[in-house]
């Protein structure tokens, strides 16, 4: 029986549809997981699958803060976050700032789909695989 990871699951809207195919790919998997999303990407993927996932507020209006924040927390093992590389967003250091809290925090992130499946595949998803929590010295604190 593996442990219930906490999964985050973020689409740019030119990516949604990508992520939504990648999910239905996987949703057996995921099933066994927590999920969830910010906003409009978590109500496109309960919609499209049956899935339950809890949705954060949408991107722009502060939803990539809030799960980075969870990040932050400890509260989310990984993230698959399909990003547009051909669009500008207004909320663009929200963006640059949850990647890289998710680097900081040793998450493991994937942002298209040939990573997401490394990811989904990986002893990273049994129970067995334990990641090493970051600490931070006092004075990085
Ligand atoms: O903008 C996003 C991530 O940066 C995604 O937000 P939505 O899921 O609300 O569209």
């Amino acid at each position: 029986m593996n442990i219930r990871k906490n999964i985050a699951l973020i689409a740019h809207d030119n990516k949604k549809e990508d992520l939504i195919n990648w999910v239905k790919e996987n949703k057996d998997k995921l099933s066994e997981h927590f999920l969830c999303g910010t906003g409009t990407t978590a109500k496109r993927i309960s919609e499209s699958t049956g899935l339950e996932v809890r949705g954060f507020r949408s991107g722009p209006l502060g939803g990539d803060q809030q799960i980075g924040s969870r990040i932050v927390e400890g509260d989310i093992d990984m993230m698959i976050f399909f990003w547009d590389p051909l669009e500008a967003q207004p909320h663009d250091p929200d963006v640059k700032a949850l990647l890289r809290i998710a680097v900081l925090y040793d998450i493991p992130v994937a942002n298209n789909k040939s990573s997401a499946d490394y990811i989904i595949s990986s002893p990273i998803m049994s129970s067995k695989y334990e990641r090493e929590i970051v600490n931070f010295s006092k004075s990085q604190k």
